[in-house]
Parts: C-alpha cells; sequence; structure tokens
C-alpha cells in the first residue's frame, strides 16, 4: 500500500499544471464531471483523504469533515472565497484551509468594470436590438445610458479587490469615489482619493454602488428591501462578490418598480439562476455567470496555489496562502 498522502480533488477541470505537482508525492483521487460533485459521492470519496482540493461549488461543512476522519490535515479551495467551508469547525479540528487571494484581484476588478460598464451603458440590451429589429436607426436619445464620469460611486468592501476596483474607476471621472468597511482603511483611500462613509450615506447618495466584501453574518442580505427604499431611483447595484449580500427578491421587486435604476450581478442566488427566474424577464438587469476570476492565466494560477497549499500544509509548512483561523 501507497504511503503517500492522499488527496482528493472535488473537480476534475481545474488546470493540469496544479494536479500535476500534487501527483508528484500524492495519491489524488478526483471527481469525473465538470457539474459540481454530487454530496453522496463527496461523503463517500472524502473518508480516509488527507486533504481536500475544493472550490466555491462545495459546502464543506461538520458531515463531510465528519465523513472524512480525523486525518484530514488540509481543506484547500480554489477560490478567495471561502464561505462555502465552516472555518471554525475546521479551527476546532485543528485542520488548516488554504485559498486563494491576490491572484484573482486584476481578473476580478477587469470583470467588474466591464459589468459596470455594460449594465450603465445598456450593451446587452442594446447588443439585443441588432439582432431583434429594435435597430431602426439612430436616434438621440435611444439607447441612453447613465455615465461613469461624474458620478457618486459607493464601493461595499475596500480590501484587495474593491481598492484596485476603485483604481479602474479613477479614469473615468467619478464625482467621488466612497468606500464602507468594518474599519476606515485611510492609507489605502488616499492612493485612490476615496472618502470613508457609512453604509446608510452610501445607500443615500450613490449613483453606483458596487459589492466587493466578503460573504459573511452581517453582510448576507445587506442589501435588503429597507436597502433599496434609500438608493436612488436612479442607482446602479452591481455584484461581484456573493449572490447572498443581495435580497434577490427584494432586488427584483426594486429593479420592476424603478426603485433604483438597473443592476448587474455576476454572482446569484442560486448559482446557476434557474431559466425562470423573474430577474430574466427584465431589462434592467444584466448577469453573468459567476466569471469574475475567470481569466486563464489567473484560473491556472488558483490551481497550482491551490495544490501548493495543500503540499505545505501536509509538510507542516507555512502556506503560501492560508486562512487565519
Ligand atoms: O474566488 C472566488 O471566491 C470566486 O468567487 C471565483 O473566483
Amino acid at each position: 500500500m501507497s504511503s503517500q498522502p492522499k488527496v482528493y480533488v472535488t473537480r476534475p477541470d481545474v488546470d493540469d499544471s496544479g494536479l500535476e505537482l500534487l501527483r508528484k508525492s500524492c495519491q489524488v483521487s478526483t471527481w469525473h464531471e465538470t457539474y459540481p460533485v454530487p454530496r453522496s459521492e463527496l461523503i463517500r470519496e472524502v473518508a480516509g483523504k488527507d486533504a481536500l482540493y475544493c472550490a466555491l461549488t462545495d459546502t464543506v461543512n461538520k458531515e463531510v469533515l465528519d465523513a472524512a476522519g480525523p486525518q484530514l490535515k488540509c481543506v484547500a479551495t480554489i477560490s478567495v472565497g471561502y464561505d462555502h467551508i465552516d472555518v471554525e469547525e475546521c479551527r476546532k479540528r485543528g485542520i488548516r484551509v488554504g485559498y486563494t487571494p491576490d491572484v484573482l484581484t486584476d481578473a476580478t476588478a477587469e470583470l467588474t468594470l466591464a459589468l459596470l460598464l455594460a449594465t450603465n451603458r445598456r450593451l446587452f440590451e442594446a447588443n439585443k436590438q441588432v439582432y431583434n429589429g429594435g435597430w431602426k436607426s439612430w436616434a438621440p436619445m435611444w439607447m441612453c445610458g447613465q455615465g461613469l464620469k461624474g458620478s457618486r460611486v459607493g464601493l461595499l468592501g475596500f480590501g484587495r479587490i474593491g481598492q484596485e476596483i476603485a483604481a479602474r474607476i479613477v479614469p473615468f471621472k467619478p464625482a467621488e469615489i466612497t468606500y464602507t468597511t468594518r474599519t476606515p482603511r485611510p492609507e489605502e483611500a488616499a492612493a485612490v482619493n476615496a472618502r470613508y462613509v457609512d453604509f446608510d450615506e452610501m445607500l443615500r447618495k450613490s449613483d453606483i454602488i458596487v459589492v466587493c466584501c466578503a460573504l459573511t453574518p452581517e453582510t448576507k442580505e445587506i442589501f435588503n428591501a429597507a436597502a433599496f427604499q434609500k438608493m436612488k431611483s436612479n442607482c446602479i447595484l452591481i455584484n461581484t462578490a456573493r449572490g447572498a449580500v443581495v435580497d434577490q427578491k427584494a432586488l427584483y421587486e426594486a429593479l420592476k418598480s424603478n426603485q433604483i435604476l438597473a443592476a448587474g450581478l455576476d454572482v446569484t442566488t442560486p448559482e446557476p439562476l434557474p431559466l425562470d427566474d423573474p430577474l430574466l424577464k427584465l431589462d434592467n438587469v444584466v448577469i453573468l455567470p459567476h466569471i469574475g476570476s475567470a481569466d486563464i492565466e489567473t484560473r491556472k494560477e488558483m490551481s497550482r496555489i491551490t495544490a501548493r497549499n495543500i503540499l505545505s500544509a501536509l509538510a507542516g509548512e507555512k502556506m503560501e496562502a492560508e486562512v487565519k483561523l
């Protein structure tokens, strides 16, 4: 029997360079389909493993950790977000948790800008007109959107990704960038001339709000009916963080009743969004299938970092990116 540590990988479709690293010194088994591993399969396959290589599509909770057994040393996710992992339960059991911050910051900030511009300048709505005969002629006020120039942009979250989003917004000449976080970050804010505001002020004054915070008990559904009521009727909400930061029913009502102008969502609840979801019937929403970090080189490096996190944890060494438990 091999004495190599055993690693279970929940996605066969991660870049092979990461898996190659693991295969050099570990016994690696993987789920074999491109859709998320079914729960029952995960529970069965994780048993007896020393490390779990997972993704944001896998809920790693007590049930999974129990099924794995006491030899499990590490859970490493190929994502910056780790809200799908019960980190408190990992802490109690001495299981180390790896993730992939930094590497995807630029790709996610880039996609956020793309989504923002697609939403405020109505790109997808306009593009449809080219194909459905809606394009009759150039017309002065047809398909006009609300420019970024001169607008007040609020960022909920001002970590690595929020700061890079702000840096990319600056050249578009907004009137002001504000940010809301638990603790003000004056130095980072000065670099992009951003002003700290509380959540209420952000809601009341912003023309565009970008959600770039982690999903935590405090941010869960922070955009609810009460929040939408405070927002300006020309406000555009962009979310590239986690779907659950937004109460989606309340968002639908706010968009349908023109309480806010539009929304651009790279993340939804659930994912994928069912084809009969009412949001899909609205013109003033742009929805993308969670592709924030989907830049080829970024995803390859995320795969390698996840593998290196596992190798370090198994060797009892410092991990490249470890969640502080
Ligand atoms: O990394 C994450 O947390 C994502 O949402 C996808 O890259």
